[in-house]
């Protein structure tokens, strides 16, 4: 870890990710800057930071979208500087993403669009992808004729759920959510953040969750790293970033409305 990380607590599990030392730029100034992460097997780690920290940016440097001019990243075992193409390979079939918007393809149906993935990657009869899509399907609560219907046919939740229907697709070990729960109202908000939970604990994802979502925080996430002055500044539990003496974290979490949610007083107790 670099010393600008404060990790508060720790964690002996296995680390799926591991970031060391990153920084990324686009000619100007940098958006990352030396900056270490790890997300453990098996945990909900929430991501916060304020807008335009680099959140997304991130995100999509951990799944080759973007270049990076120094750190390693570590991702299912594998480092990205040593891998060969069949890893690669390997390694983008056991990680599913959700994108902030659900970017389905508006011509596909939501069968066709939970079948992308298993088109590019798989070989498989056309039967058996309808069958398999079909689970997806069901696996995250829409009704079977949810199937054939186009994404403008869909609900804001719908979309969400087809969405993650179609990241679910080669059953990952990894998902990667960029804020699943905005443009939901807070019930619709709350059945997805129970949908996560329930995917973790039933197929043993991991999930890394980008989020503005305070109740997302408190409902489903083992722990919450927050991304400040291009690094991440603190990784750790909810009660770590309680005590965590930044004037950013103390206002997220802290503030009147993160109060109501997490149920502490202004000095940060639990009531
Ligand atoms: N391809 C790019 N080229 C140039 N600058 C970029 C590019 N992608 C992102 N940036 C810049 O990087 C910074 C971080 O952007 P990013 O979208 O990662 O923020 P964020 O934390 O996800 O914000 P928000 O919470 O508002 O979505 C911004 O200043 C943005 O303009």
């Amino acid at each position: 870890m670099s010393a600008g990380t404060q990790t508060l607590q720790k964690n002996d599990g296995e680390p799926i990710l591991s970031v060391r030392g990153l920084t990324v730029g686009f000619g100007g100034p940098t958006v990352l800057e030396n900056l270490d992460l790890d997300v453990y097997r098996g945990e909900i780690l929430g991501f916060v930071g304020g807008s335009g920290t680099g959140k997304s940016v991130l995100m999509r440097t951990v799944l080759r979208l973007n270049a990076r001019q120094a750190g390693t990243i570590e991702i299912l075992g594998k480092d990205f500087d040593r891998v060969t193409y069949g890893d690669r390979l390997g390694i983008d079939m056991r990680i599913g993403v959700l994108f902030q918007q659900g970017a389905l393809f508006s011509g596909l149906t939501v069968l066709e669009n939970v079948q992308v993935p298993m088109r590019e990657y798989l070989n498989l009869p056309q039967s058996l992808m309808d069958d398999l899509a079909r689970l997806k399907i069901e696996l995250v609560g829409l009704r079977p004729e949810a199937a054939d219907r186009y994404p403008s046919e869909l609900s804001g939740g719908m979309i969400k759920r087809a969405a993650l229907a179609r990241a679910l697709a080669l059953d990952p070990d990894l998902v990667f959510l960029d804020e699943p729960t905005s443009g939901l109202d807070p019930i619709g908000a709350a059945e997805f953040d129970e949908l996560i939970a329930r995917l973790r604990d039933t197929l043993g994802l991991t999930v890394y969750m980008v989020t503005h979502d305070l109740d997302s925080l408190h409902a489903v996430c083992d722990r919450i790293a927050v991304l400040g002055k291009k690094r991440v500044l603190v990784e750790g539990t909810l009660d770590d970033m309680l005590k965590f003496d930044d004037p950013w974290v103390q206002s997220y979490f802290k503030g009147k409305r993160s109060r109501a949610v997490f149920n502490t007083g202004e000095d940060g107790r639990k009531d």
